[in-house]
């Protein structure tokens, strides 16, 4: 028999789970059926043990200024193991966080793996649903590269579930992901190679943040190898071996990791039932309202193309629900101005546009920019300190902020407020208007000259 419901959210992720919950609390009778963990990417696989791991590396670098501070020379021994059951734990716990969260607000929860079997029809294992509305949050996963011997690396996922910290690693990708597992696992203690096709990382960021970046990755140690295509991977007595094309071969290592960018879950779902089709890539075309080529059927988080970062998955889906179950008709997710924080070692954080999209969306003549780069305190008794650098990018005559990017200690969790002011339209007279606060590395923001 059909079981019939306002909203069916196929998906247990940052963003299905988001539009459940409040679907369900404007009295919507929701569905929501997750094949995976509760949580999806970001809790089990992603953001969340990403964190606690970049945590440790902090406190490991913590650690090595503590003796420039006075205290004993400190040579800790990092037990991987243990962190791993810790984090493991963790999670175990917002599991249980999530499934109580649902099941409060009167979600049905089906674990099961979800496909569409007719237009406004979903069947997860014997149960067939429907609702007029659907979500579909089923996020993405690692991609592989297609080389022989691929199958002797692991991706970010293999990352996650390793038991034991590697002694030599090759990270091969120029992302996010690549660098974030660069910095941690360099910071516990791992050496690092971080294989890239181009000569840069972080291509589409300001480049003041990647060339900052990579002064400070190779003064770590890090070995960062320019226009490499990995050819294959080949098993040796002394390791892996990572071939290159045209060029040398990295041997020795104990683990390879593929950070080459993450594909859309859109193959498995049916979605020709419901006349939906995908891009090349496999995702899932939406607009403003999240609203997909079918009436009725939405799309939110990383199976579309909006920035795949799970506050933007929470937002779409959370305003979905407020336009669908509460007559908010006009609420919708605005994908400008968001920001976002590269968990590399120094973090980066960033919001906004980079001086050349804003040179080339305003016009050279329109564009101002502040920058400064200096040591932060914390920093003076090091000898070969790691700096900061900051950027505002400013637009026209009353000198609109319109992006705002930084690297270095603590920018991380300086964001955010920024990340408001920005929103709110802030100028830099906003900005100097501003007391500053010191001694902080943030009042450099409020001090530009
Ligand atoms: C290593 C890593 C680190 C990251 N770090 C950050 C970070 O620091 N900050 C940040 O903002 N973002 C980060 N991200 C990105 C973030 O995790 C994603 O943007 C976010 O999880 C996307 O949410 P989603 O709801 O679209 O999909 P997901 O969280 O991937 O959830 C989708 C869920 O749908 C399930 N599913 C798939 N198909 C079906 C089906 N047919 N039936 C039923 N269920 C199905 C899956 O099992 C999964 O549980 C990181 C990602 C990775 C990989
Ligand atoms: N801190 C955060 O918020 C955070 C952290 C991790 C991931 N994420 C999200 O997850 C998404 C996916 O991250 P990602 O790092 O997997 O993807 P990405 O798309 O950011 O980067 C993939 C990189 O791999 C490179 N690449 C592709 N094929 C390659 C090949 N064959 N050889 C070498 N390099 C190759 C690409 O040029 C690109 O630079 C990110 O875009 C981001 O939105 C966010």
């Amino acid at each position: 028999m059909t079981q019939s419901y306002d909203l069916i959210v196929i998906g247990g992720g940052s963003g299905g789970i988001a539009m459940a919950n409040r679907a369900a609390r404007y009295g919507a009778r929701t569905a929501l059926i997750a094949a995976g963990p509760l949580g999806g990417t970001c809790v089990n696989v992603g953001c969340v043990p990403k964190k606690i791991f970049w945590n440790a590396a902090h406190l490991a670098e913590q650690m090595k200024m503590a003796k420039e501070y006075g205290f004993d020379a400190l040579e800790p021994h990092f037990h991987w193991e243990y962190l791993k059951r810790q984090r493991d734990t963790y999670i175990e716990r917002l599991h249980d966080r999530y499934a109580q969260g649902l099941d409060g607000n009167g979600v049905v929860l089906i674990r099961n793996h979800a496909r569409f079997s007719g237009t406004h029809q979903i069947t997860a294992g014997d149960e067939v649903l429907d609702a007029p509305h659907i979500l579909i949050a089923t996020g993405g996963q690692p991609v592989w590269p297609d080389i022989p011997g691929a199958e002797l690396g692991i991706t970010s996922d293999g990352f996650f579930a390793l038991e034991t910290m590697p002694r030599s690693v090759a990270i091969v990708g120029a992302g996010y992901i690549a660098v974030e597992l660069a910095g941690v696992l360099h910071a516990l203690g791992s050496d690092v190679s971080l294989v890239m096709r181009r000569n840069h990382f972080l291509n589409d960021f300001e480049p003041m943040l990647r060339e900052n970046l990579m002064d400070a990755m190779l003064h770590q140690g890090i070995s960062l190898l320019a226009q490499r295509q990995v050819r294959e991977v080949e098993k040796r007595a002394d390791g892996l071996c990572l071939h290159f094309q045209d060029r040398d071969c990295l041997g020795g290592l104990e683990t390879i990791i593929w950070a080459i960018g993450r594909r859309p879950n859109s193959t498995d779902l049916g979605l020709e039932q419901a006349n939906i089709t995908t891009d090349p890539q496999g995702f899932i075309a939406v607009d403003a309202f999240q609203n997909t080529e079918t009436s009725g059927i939405y799309a939110v988080g990383d199976v579309t193309t909006g920035p795949a970062l799970t506050p933007v998955a929470i937002a779409a889906g959370r305003r979905l629900a407020d336009r669908l179950f509460d007559a908010q008709t006009e609420r919708h997710l605005d994908v400008q101005l968001v920001p976002t924080v590269i968990f590399s070692h120094p973090p980066i954080a960033t919001v906004g546009l980079s001086v050349a999209s804003a040179q080339a969306q305003y016009g050279e003549e329109a564009v101002k920019v502040y920058q400064t780069i200096f040591t932060p305190l914390v920093r003076a008794f090091s000898a070969e300190p790691e700096r900061t650098a900051m950027q505002l990018v400013t637009v026209g005559r009353e000198e609109k902020i319109v992006g705002l990017h930084a690297i270095g200690d603590g920018v991380d969790e300086m964001l955010q407020g920024f990340a408001v002011a920005l929103r709110m339209g802030a100028t830099k007279h906003d900005f100097d208007d501003t007391i500053a606060i010191h001694p902080t590395s943030a009042e450099e923001f409020v001090t530009m000259r």
